[in-house]
């Protein structure tokens, strides 16, 4: 059907929305303005999960002004309805559908049951399934946690949950490399498309790891971004149907065109007009992995941190990843910072202040620490707050954890930065080093190999000449070849040792091995990646790189080679972790090969006694070195100078020793407490276990793929194959694929067997499907004989289930608040109610199937007898709704004034709080009050029982 300006559609995936109006018609999209919620989406025309809505004559139909009319005539013109019809006083009106009311419930279950519209038992029994697990899912508290392919773990929970619950989450994800940060980010992305907080993200990246991204959203979360970048534009603009002659402003945003889009940071910063574009589309998410790259000083920022700042002023929620958060100095942290919650970091000098005084502040959280959440605190308590509190606030938080939080959000780094250490979570792999000191060779003079260039000397000779004489390279054939079959991962500085050495390996020692380095185009290095992946028939040896060194995943690999150091100690921990990180099962071995008195022996020396780096993480490496520079720089120099050497990694050592105290002792300490409570992390997996419940899922899912005729085929104990059948329900299922589709309930048999898909409550097949059915009309009027002693048979049961209904915009999250609460009642001509006496499962079980014909003729003859029913089930249904209503209005009032009370306090000693961020948090009370205010019990499905 085509789509036409003015036209009336209702979304199956969302029908919350209401009735929606087509606004605009592009060449292959279309947008829909949905006024019930003041919200608009725009959908490819090819997929759009729209479906038409046109009554007939005889219908009831409301007015956007309120006017009730029955239908006397339809007309077409033009592909849109006109509706003529009258109102109870008779007095006629003409209704253009556009102006038809948008709160609108379609094919009710009474208007289908009474125009012999009716569904198979087992339809019926589906809608209530869905009806009672949907209501089961709305309260389980961990909406959005459930659907992800990972192992559920606690750090990693605990972080997706406090980020995801906020309204438009501003966060620096800042675990220790390879903790997990990526998944973090998607549980996040996951859990705010599934509340419906967000639909529109942007992912930006370094471009090394857009594919690698693209994977994980796509295996681990069902997320299918699209990768955007000038040549994919460049193709895209060049179907531009309005042509060059059209002005700039009349061409398609391509940005508006996709909901999750993915592109690099060079793409964004280097293009003012991408950069407009993105503005201007309307994202509600943005996240920036590797942000350390967003360089910032008081006198100047750079190209990348400028495009995001603007955006970030423009895009509602803002999660930046980086492992290393000071790489680029304090200052750069602060601007990283002041990105996301400007209010809070308002000046870089009392940051400076604040990161001083954490050890202080430390001091004060931890007895509060070890007291029950009820505890009154003493005087003494009291006045040790009193330097970081207003007064009386202490006295007026309602517990000891709300003061704590208190505390952190006002004087830490707070709500606003998250960090795991290695040392927090358990089970991680030891690291081993294996320095190999080599002789120099006489290809080098003893210049070459001084100062920071004498680490990677080789970049100054001739390729031919360092690839025979350097003994690195020797070494390294030999150490391979000793490994081998084990993958071993290489890692050097520069583009050209790593494209010279891995020529080497392959061509004269004839080691299976691939190149990643920046001059490969992104498609080049994951072929690379993924040939040094590959178990059976990959290659031993990946050489990267510096840019092999950030965020990609080869924990598979145990041996980590660098062919030399980095001076930045972050980048060193930053290479180290790519094989340290989650997933990695053995111990991992690092293996240096360096050169005699040269700059690389003192540079080894140094990270390996002064820093301890190799075989520790250390998350203040950028600060130790800075400390440390000149005199480091000046041994890099000078090889012969031994007791300066000593004395060099002696007060390094000493140093870094009294840092990581005083971490321990302050700032991380108190990051740790913000970043992972244990209890409320067991609590939530928990949580997540009892709602995934794989054994009702299994049950749930055999009735739909039987309901919907999807052929399900044993694959084995915990899989099934799915596929499509000629004789499906529906022509398009969602999430379905055309050909065969292996799938499993099990989560942990899904992390180890990815070619299968795995199927939570959360899974796009599975919730599409429930929203389906709920939206839709599936099951919800039938006819059935039971018998039933007691009863004389011909007799009418009536059994109605009934759920609350509020049409209000998905972001509201008022599901949590009023949940469907399926009410169901199995009412007697007379009105007595056998709900509790005959459950419905019991009916389900005795209940018989009625020809069709016999069904639709009697009902047409027992209608005044059902209607009156209908009339009490109405009466009794709303009398319980007054009650229901209150309910969630208590518990919207109490979610959202949390956080306005929060920026209250915080706005008493930060000025620069806006107004209108509290005026934010108070309208949506209001907001929600009145969607509320409006909810209805409705019914849902009903079931006709003749007793025999
Ligand atoms: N919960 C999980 N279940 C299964 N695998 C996981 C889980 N968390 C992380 N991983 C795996 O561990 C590795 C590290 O995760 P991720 O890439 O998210 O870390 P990161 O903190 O972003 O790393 P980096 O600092 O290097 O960017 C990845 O291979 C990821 O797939």
């Amino acid at each position: 059907m085509d789509f036409i300006v003015g036209q009336r559609w209702v979304s199956h995936t969302e029908a919350q929305l209401g009735l929606g109006v087509i606004s605009e018609v592009a060449d292959r999209l279309i947008t829909v303005n949905f006024p019930a919620v003041e919200e608009e989406r725009s959908y490819a025309v090819t997929n759009a999960p729209l479906s038409r809505v046109i009554y007939k004559v005889g219908e009831k139909i409301q007015t956007n002004d309120g006017k009730q009319l029955i239908i006397d005539e339809v007309l077409e013109n033009n592909g849109v309805y006109i509706y003529f019809g009258s109102d109870p006083d008779d007095a006629e009106h003409i209704v253009p559908e556009s102006n038809l009311d948008c709160f609108v419930q379609l094919t009710s279950p009474v208007q289908r049951l009474f125009s012999s519209q009716l569904d198979r038992g087992d339809a019926f029994r589906l809608r209530v399934k869905t009806l009672s697990q949907t209501h089961r899912l709305q309260q389980s508290g961990v909406t959005g946690l459930m659907g992800s392919r990972t192992n559920l773990l606690p750090h990693q929970i605990y972080i997706a949950n406090e980020v995801a619950q906020r309204y438009a989450p501003r966060v620096l994800l800042a675990d220790e490399v390879g903790l997990g940060k990526t998944i973090e980010a998607g549980m996040v992305i996951h859990q705010q498309i599934h509340t419906g907080r967000a639909s529109r993200v942007l992912l930006v990246l370094p471009p090394s790891l857009v594919h690698q991204w693209l994977v994980e959203m796509r295996r681990r979360f069902n997320l299918n971004f699209s990768i955007f970048n000038e040549a994919r534009l460049a193709v895209d603009e060049s179907d531009d149907p309005f042509g060059e002659e059209e002005a700039p402003e009349a061409a398609l945003n391509p940005f508006e065109s996709e909901q999750l889009i993915m592109c690099s940071l060079d793409f964004l910063a280097n293009s003012p007009m991408r950069q407009e574009q993105i503005q201007a589309a309307g994202f509600d998410l943005m996240v920036v992995d590797e942000a350390h790259h967003l360089e910032w000083s008081p006198e100047q920022a750079s190209h990348e941190y400028s495009s995001i700042e603007a955006l970030a002023k423009v895009i509602p929620g803002v999660l930046l990843l980086t492992a290393t958060p000071e790489q680029l100095g304090i200052e750069s942290h602060f601007a990283r910072l002041r990105l996301l919650d400007p209010s809070r970091f308002h000046d870089l000098e009392t940051f400076r202040q604040e990161e001083a005084g954490y050890q202080a502040l430390n001091d004060v959280v931890q007895p509060l620490l070890s007291l029950p959440d009820d505890a009154v605190l003493s005087d003494k308590q009291l006045a040790s707050l009193k330097p970081y509190l207003k007064d009386g606030q202490a006295q007026e938080a309602t517990s000891v954890s709300q003061l704590i939080r208190q505390l952190l959000d006002q004087h830490g780094t707070g709500r606003v930065l998250f960090r795991n250490t290695r040392a927090a979570i358990p089970d991680f792999p030891e690291r081993e080093l294996h320095g190999y000191p080599l002789e120099a060779p006489s290809v080098y003079s003893v210049d070459d190999l001084r100062g920071v260039a004498g680490l990677t000397p080789e970049t100054a000779a001739e390729e031919l000449l360092w690839l025979s004489a350097d003994p690195r390279v020797n070494w390294l054939e030999e150490k391979l070849k000793a490994l081998k079959p084990q993958k071993a991962l290489v890692i050097c500085a520069n583009a050209e040792t790593a494209v010279a050495l891995e020529g080497y390996l392959q061509l004269r020692a004839g080691i299976r091995s691939a190149a990643f380095y920046e001059g490969l185009s992104v498609v080049e290095r994951d072929r690379a990646a993924a040939y040094f992946t590959d178990e059976e028939n990959g290659a031993q040896v990946l050489v990267c790189s510096e840019i092999g060194s950030e965020g990609r995943n080869f924990q598979f690999a145990q041996h980590l080679i660098l062919f030399d150091l980095p001076l930045n100690p972050d980048l060193l921990e930053q290479r180290i972790g790519r094989l340290d990180r989650i997933g990695q099962k053995n111990t991992i071995q690092i293996h240096v090969p360096y050169l005699e008195d040269s700059a690389q022996e003192v540079l080894f020396k140094w990270y390996e006694q002064g820093l301890n780096q190799f075989t520790q993480s250390c998350a203040v490496g950028k600060a130790i070195y800075e400390r440390f520079e000149d005199a480091l720089l000046e041994q890099l120099e000078q090889n012969d100078d031994a007791i300066g050497l000593e004395t060099l990694i002696a007060d390094t050592a000493e140093y870094t020793e009294q840092m990581r105290e005083a971490l321990e002792q302050g700032r991380d300490r108190l990051l740790e407490i913000n970043s992972c409570n244990k209890d409320v992390a067991a609590e939530l997996i928990n949580k997540i276990e009892v709602a995934e419940d794989p054994e009702a899922l299994d049950d749930y899912l055999e009735l739909l793929f039987d309901c919907f005729n999807i052929d399900q085929e044993y694959h084995s104990q915990q899989a099934l194959i799915l596929r499509p059948t000629e004789q499906m329900l529906t022509d398009v299922f969602p999430g379905l694929r055309e050909n065969d589709m292996t799938v499993t309930t099990d989560r942990q048999f899904a992390l180890s067997r990815e070619d299968m898909d795995f199927l939570s409550w959360e899974h796009p097949l599975v919730a599409d499907a429930m929203d389906m059915i709920l939206s839709g009309e599936t099951g919800n009027a039938t006819v059935a004989t039971l018998p039933v002693k007691g009863l004389s048979p011909g007799s009418l049961l009536l059994e109605v289930v009934y759920g609350t209904r509020c049409i209000a915009p998905k972001s509201l999250q008022l599901e949590s608040c009023l949940p469907l609460t399926p009410t169901r009642m199995l009412l007697t001509a007379k009105g007595t109610d056998y709900a509790e006496k005959i459950p419905h499962e019991l009916i389900n079980q005795r209940a018989e199937r009625v020809k069709k014909a016999t069904a639709q003729a009697g009902v047409a003859a027992i209608r005044t007898d059902i209607e009156a029913i209908i009339e009490k089930a109405d009466a009794l249904a709303n009398q319980k709704l007054p009650a229901l209503i209150e309910m969630a209005q208590q518990c919207n009032r109490e979610r959202l004034q949390t956080e306005v009370a929060r920026l209250k306090v915080l706005q008493a000693v930060n000025p620069a709080i806006r107004d209108e961020e509290i005026e934010y948090f108070t309208d949506q009370i209001a907001l929600a009050e009145e969607h509320l205010q409006r909810a209805t019990l409705e019914i849902q499905a009903i079931r006709v029982l003749i007793t025999v």
